[in-house]
């Protein structure tokens, strides 16, 4: 089951650093991510986005509000794919997306290795099942982290700017794979927030873009995409909404 994610009144500040006041990131920030929709998180660097999927991974802990999934305290499974994908060293591309089934839980309802050569199957890496990550491009790797998260058939997925460090065609390849998973879920989707730069990315995944800014962050604007899936990242409905997220930003 993917789960809604309620934040309420959020409060968060970092302790002063050389002197200077403490940092106040969020002070009574409200969201609301519908369930099995997919959120993009975009924003000025430094208005605290990271932060925010941090505090909804749990990673880190709010100072006032509450984050719930659901209604419920946080009993979801949660997956995260970050900037860099985090690959066990030791272990294959196969042996990486097994470990997700580690964790208490995670168990996968089906054979647990069939499974993995279907995920292996779909983001385009059966012939490297048994490479380890040292053999293979910061694309392929990157392949791995997001067959590991979806392993666990998350309710809750965060993506921390997952294509940022990939040249720009290995970013587009993977974009389009992240959609077509998205769309191939054979349950229910996972709920997901995607933190990126990238306005167009936002705007080809994303069913809504919360735009944030300022300190305390406060969402500028927050924009229901209607436009059907699988989009086109060359449709130029996508380059319409880049301009109006800027000009949420005051910069267009
Ligand atoms: N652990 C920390 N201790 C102190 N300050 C922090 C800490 N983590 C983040 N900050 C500060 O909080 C603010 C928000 O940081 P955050 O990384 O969430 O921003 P961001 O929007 O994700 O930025 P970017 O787009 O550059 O990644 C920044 O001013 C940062 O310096």
């Amino acid at each position: 089951m993917s789960s809604d994610i309620v934040i309420e009144g959020l409060g968060k500040a970092y302790a002063p650093r050389g002197g200077r006041r403490p940092a106040v990131i969020f002070d009574g920030l409200d969201m609301r991510v519908e369930a099995g929709q997919l959120v993009a998180l975009v924003g000025p660097s430094g208005c605290g986005k990271s932060t925010l999927l941090n505090l909804i991974a749990g990673l880190d802990a709010p100072d006032a509000g509450a984050i719930r999934f659901d209604g419920r305290a946080r009993d979801s499974r949660l997956a995260m794919v970050f900037q860099q994908p985090r690959l066990v060293d030791w272990l294959t591309a196969e042996e990486n997306i097994a470990l997700a089934f580690e964790r208490e839980g995670s168990r996968p309802r089906g054979d647990a290795r069939e499974m993995v050569r279907a995920l292996l199957r779909k983001v385009g890496l059966v012939d490297h099942a048994g490479a380890y990550p040292q053999f293979l491009s910061g694309g392929q790797r990157q392949r791995v982290a997001i067959a590991r998260a979806f392993a666990v058939d998350p309710d809750i997925l965060l993506l921390d700017e997952p294509f940022s460090a990939l040249d720009e065609l290995t970013a587009r390849r993977l974009r389009l794979l992240l959609q077509s998973l998205w769309g191939e879920a054979d349950g229910p989707r996972p709920t997901g927030v995607l933190v990126t730069h990238n306005m167009l990315e936002a705007a080809l995944l994303a069913d809504r873009i919360f735009v944030l800014n300022g300190h305390p962050g406060r969402f500028a604007a927050v924009m229901d995409i209607d436009l059907p899936h699988p989009r086109d990242p060359e449709d130029p409905a996508l380059f319409a909404i880049h301009r109006q997220v800027l000009h949420a930003l005051g910069e267009a």
